[in-house]
């Protein structure tokens, strides 16, 4: 790693976790800098995508009140009464969702899709808005955003199943602890360090696809915290809904040959509904060549 990109440092970790997952933190506001210090950033994250799929960033450039602001607009979203909820796609019914509530909606083009979301709270649009446009560039957006029981005595702990995300990228924003990822040197779940302002990153489905496997998508599931309900907004970036993903010709040649089909996200949206109901719903499987 370059200097200005390091491993989270010791005195940031809880001193229960004496095998911490490794994470890589990368600091965007390097990118600004030298073209040196920028080149270094850019392989650090290359890196990082390479060896484990995910990392946390920080001096992304969105501001603590507004990342706050959208979880405390989810947070109050999920404080309405049923009947209220119910208008909106909160159904927890896929095969993954153990103990979790949750709200899907599109959020790029927002001018296209705002006037979906939930009108109540009277903050939600506001707040979840600004932050959406925050975290998003191009493509396709979708943000899903969940909420989970403080965990209780006796109760399975498992809020979100495990499973990878069919995007290119996502972009994780949660109030506390609880995202669990397989440390791939020891194959064992591993719980992600929450570091204050940071935003955590993990690659999907569609990076693996692209980069014909020199990339791994990341399995990933969420685990109820003992101490407190737990909201996460997972923001999934994406190409456009039809546009198809290809392994990159620039990695594919006779000793490479394409490991996977073409795919969009439409596809993907097929595969779970032509899977609902079964429990090894792998998009990334159904694509191996
Ligand atoms: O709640 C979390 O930490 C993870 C959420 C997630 O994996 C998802 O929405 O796809
Ligand atoms: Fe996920």
């Amino acid at each position: 790693m370059s200097e200005s990109s390091r491993t989270v440092p010791q005195e940031l970790l809880p001193p229960d976790d004496l095998h911490p997952l490794p994470l890589p933190v990368i600091n965007l506001g390097h990118l600004s800098l030298d073209s040196a210090i920028r080149s270094g950033v850019v392989n650090d994250i290359a890196k990082a995508c390479r060896d484990r799929g995910y990392f946390q960033v920080i001096n992304h450039g969105i501001s603590q009140s507004v990342m706050d602001a959208a979880v405390e607009a989810a947070s109050d979203f999920f404080k309405l009464p049923s009947e209220t909820k119910e208008e909106y796609d909160t159904s927890s019914k896929d095969s993954i969702s153990m103990s979790r509530a949750f709200l899907k909606h599109y959020a790029h083009p927002l001018g296209d899709w705002i006037q979906y979301w939930p009108h109540q709270p009277p903050i939600y649009r506001e707040y979840m808005g600004k932050y959406a446009a925050e975290v998003r560039r191009e493509g396709s957006q979708l943000l899903s955003v969940n909420c989970y029981p403080k965990a209780s005595q006796g109760d399975a702990t498992i809020g979100l199943a495990p499973h990878s995300d069919y995007g290119f990228l996502t972009i994780l924003l949660t109030s506390c602890r609880g995202l669990e990822v397989v440390d791939r040197s020891t194959n064992i779940w591993k719980t992600v360090q929450q570091l204050p302002h940071a935003l955590h990153v993990h690659i999907g489905d569609h990076m693996e696809v692209l980069s014909n496997g020199r990339m791994k998508t990341v399995v990933h599931r969420a685990l109820l915290n003992p101490e407190e309900g737990r909201i996460s907004i997972a923001s999934i970036h994406g190409f456009a809904l039809d546009d198809k993903v290809t392994c990159a010709k620039e990695l594919v040649d006779e000793e490479n040959p394409p490991k996977y089909k073409e795919s969009s996200f439409s596809d993907f949206l097929d595969h779970l509904t032509a899977n609902m109901d079964n429990k090894k719903r792998n998009f990334l499987e159904s694509l191996r060549i």
